[in-house]
């Protein structure tokens, strides 16, 4: 049963809390947001979603991907062919880590939106930076093009290879060096998983300053690579101000050790910073060193509804002082009649179970069938116009059209949903989403990246010299484009 709220009072929205799981799922958000709070907004689908785990999925039953050369059009570049030669010399760097098993290789072939899908015929393991360091140096001589992946949870087909890339995996990469207890700093190998970071590093007082729905596959040096936004965003900033230092391989097996990075360091251009986001263009990141907020000693959850459905998080260190300002808030807006009903959370795993209707949209959107993904920054009080016209200009076109991210933030994940892929629904939606941004002066890619399906659209946000800057930089680090190549910046004419 829903809760209702007669009357205002956050311990009756306390009381109501376990029964919110049921009460959100035959909901659509509809109308223009207008609670402009910190926190994370979304709009539940029409229909109940199941839930599948995030990371690589290879169902059985599931439709081949189209290979990305047959979808997309898209001309391999002319690097070298892996030979047996090639193989052998691998195989003397990482010993009974070269993967050729196709099995293997689909899962690492296909992204897990199931979008895309390379024809990669080699996996790579390393378990060091020396190691990384070797094969990139090989790669680099022999003119063989490297696909760096990390837990392959992308949204925008950045983690998999476009042609026959070697897969470069830092799975096996997976230790934490150190961690400061004083400081919050954590010192890690690119691999780490960020669910098991969050544990180890729970269990000494601190958090991550990030949190995905992704958290159980994803990989924090991938995170790093695509500049992940996420859940705790609003509250922590962007990994550009909370990661202190990086140990990046160049293409030419160079490492470039800015892992030891004190807290204030103001000795000459910040480099890590062009690793940040840069994803695996410019390097591949094989440790990071991270600052960790102390644990909050008291979290709040408040879910509020209809006909928009808002999640807020307060987090601080004195539980009484927290729920009364979060009180005086909620009775605020009841007041108003901005808010019509809610629940508040405050034990562990209440709030867990409201994130994980949040973080689980990505998800169940995707059971829907093919889902077109636009990952938007724009001003706040536009942010859901765009869904709404959308619903008009697709009509039946399309199975959903759902808009929900991150209202804090001004991030906005429109998602639009079709049985299977089709270029007319395409049509529809592309150039225009992009043009109705550009118009806003938003981001055409707020927290995802550009990968290879946003590569093309870089410029609705971003001026021809900067474009231009990139290139050089990207000639700069890596002259023969073996790393990544297809992926952040467009094709050239
Ligand atoms: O699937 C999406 O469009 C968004 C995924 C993720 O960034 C989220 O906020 O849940
Ligand atoms: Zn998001």
């Amino acid at each position: 049963m829903a809760p209702h709220l007669v009357q205002p009072g956050w311990r009756f929205w306390r009381q109501a809390a376990c029964t919110l799981g049921a009460s959100v799922q035959h909901r659509t958000w509809a109308g223009t947001p207008r609670i402009p709070r910190p926190g994370s907004l979304w709009g539940a689908t029409t229909t109940s979603p199941r839930i599948c785990r995030s990371g690589s999925s290879t169902s059985a039953r599931a439709p081949e991907v189209t290979l990305t050369r047959e979808r997309y059009p898209v001309r391999r570049l002319p690097f070298s062919v892996v030979s047996r030669e090639d193989l052998e010399a691998f195989e003397r760097v990482v010993p009974g880590r070269v993967i050729t098993d196709p099995e293997v290789l689909e899962a690492s072939n296909v992204d897990w939106l199931r979008t895309v899908r390379g024809s990669s015929a080699v996996l790579l393991r390393p378990r060091t930076s020396e190691e990384v360091a070797h094969i990139l140096r090989y790669c680099h001589e022999r003119n063989l093009a490297v696909n760096p992946q990390g837990g392959n949870t992308g949204m925008v087909g950045g983690s998999v290879p476009v042609f026959d890339e070697i897969i470069l995996s830092t799975a096996l990469m997976n230790q934490v060096i150190s961690f400061h207890d004083l400081s919050g700093t954590l010192v890690c190998q690119a691999g780490c998983v960020l669910e098991e970071l969050s544990r180890h590093v729970e269990e000494r007082g601190f958090i991550m300053p990030l949190d995905l729905g992704a958290k159980g596959s994803c990989h924090i040096g991938g995170n790093v690579a695509t500049n992940a936004g996420g859940l705790r965003f609003l509250r922590y900033g962007s990994l550009h101000g909370t990661v202190l230092g990086l140990e990046v391989v160049l293409a030419d097996g160079t490492v470039l050790n800015c892992l030891s990075a004190p807290r204030k360091d103001n000795t000459g251009y910040d480099l890590k910073q062009l690793f940040i986001g840069s994803e695996g263009t410019l390097g591949v990141i094989t440790a990071v060193s991270i600052l960790c907020p102390p644990k909050p000693r008291a979290v709040n959850v408040a879910f509020l509804e209809s006909p928009f459905y808002v999640l807020i998080e307060t987090s601080g260190s004195r539980a009484g002082h927290d729920a009364e300002k979060l009180n005086d808030f909620l009775e605020q807006v009841l007041r108003s009649g901005l808010v019509t009903d809610g629940t508040v959370a405050t034990d562990h795993m209440k709030v867990k179970a409201l994130w994980a209707l949040r973080e689980r949209i990505s998800e169940a959107l995707s059971r829907d069938g093919y889902v077109y993904k636009y990952d938007l920054s724009l001003p706040t009080e536009r942010l859901y116009d765009l869904v709404t016209d959308l619903r008009v200009r697709l009509g039946p076109q399309a199975k959903h059209v759902v808009g929900y991210g991150h209202l804090g933030d001004g991030n906005l994940h429109l998602n639009v949903t079709s049985e299977a892929f089709s270029p007319s629904v395409l049509d529809a939606l592309e150039p225009y989403v992009y043009e109705w941004t550009a118009g806003q002066r938003g981001s055409v890619s707020a927290e995802h990246g550009l990968g290879f399906r946003k590569r093309g659209v870089i410029s609705y946000s971003k001026p021809p010299e900067a474009l231009r800057l990139m290139r050089q930089l990207k000639a700069l680090l890596d002259p023969k484009g073996i790393l990544n190549p297809y992926k952040t910046l467009p094709a050239q004419a």
